[in-house]
């Protein structure tokens, strides 16, 4: 299973995060989060690290130009589109970044809300369920009701859940959903962009003693 660390703004955390056994690394793009990284932030986070964990860069309702530029400067190999993205954007970002993981992310309002992400599939790599927030984009600590999203939500794509995912909570979680990854940031921080190694190595440990983690 996918594990994706987000909001990582400090070099040595980043370092010590894949090696605790993250296989992707998040960094938010987005200037009005306090876990904002600049381009030049996220080269120095990413350099150190292996070639099979991803590098995944966070953007919300941005132009495809400031997307490219970031890629293209930082490393990174992945993009998470985290904000009103329509199908035809992703299609227009796939054409101008063909080796990227294209991630788009639903902040989930109601079940009705899930059913647009079929309008995605030809458009993007992986879907990522994230809870709704009225004042933030992400980072919130919200949950999703994972047992109704069990009964609805079955993609024809791969999937990360997210939303207010802790390692106390993660086995819970992934009793009732069947996601392809998991995304986690606030629950393994001590303040917004410093994350809790401790909390971290808990997490890996928790996921690597349990039956309900496979693959
Ligand atoms: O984390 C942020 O500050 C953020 C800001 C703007 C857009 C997206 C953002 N985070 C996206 C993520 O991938 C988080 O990991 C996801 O929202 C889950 O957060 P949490 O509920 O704290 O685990």
């Amino acid at each position: 299973m996918r594990v994706k660390i987000c909001g990582i703004t400090q070099p040595q955390q980043s370092i010590a995060i894949a090696s605790l056994g993250a296989t992707a690394l998040g960094f938010i793009c987005v200037p009005d989060s306090p876990r904002y990284v600049t381009i030049a932030q996220i080269r120095t986070a990413i350099t150190p690290i292996p070639q099979n964990i991803d590098k995944i860069g966070v953007f919300a309702d941005t132009t495809i130009s400031e997307i490219s530029q970031v890629v293209t400067e930082s490393g990174l190999t992945g993009v998470q589109l985290h904000g009103e993205e329509t199908p035809e954007f992703c299609h227009q970002l796939r054409q101008s970044l063909p080796q990227v993981e294209i991630i788009k992310a639903f902040r989930v309002r109601s079940l009705e809300h899930l059913q647009t992400t079929g309008n995605y599939t030809d458009y993007v790599d992986t879907l990522l369920l994230d809870a709704y927030h009225p004042q933030q984009l992400g980072g919130t600590g919200q949950t999703l009701d994972w047992h109704k999203l069990n009964q609805e939500f079955s993609p024809s794509l791969p999937w990360f859940l997210a939303g207010g995912l802790t390692p106390d909570n993660i086995l819970t979680a992934l009793a009732q959903t069947k996601p392809n990854g998991i995304d986690l940031s606030s629950g393994v921080e001590h303040s917004p962009g410093d994350k809790n190694l401790a909390k971290v190595a808990l997490l890996f440990e928790r996921l690597a003693n349990s039956s309900v983690v496979s693959g």
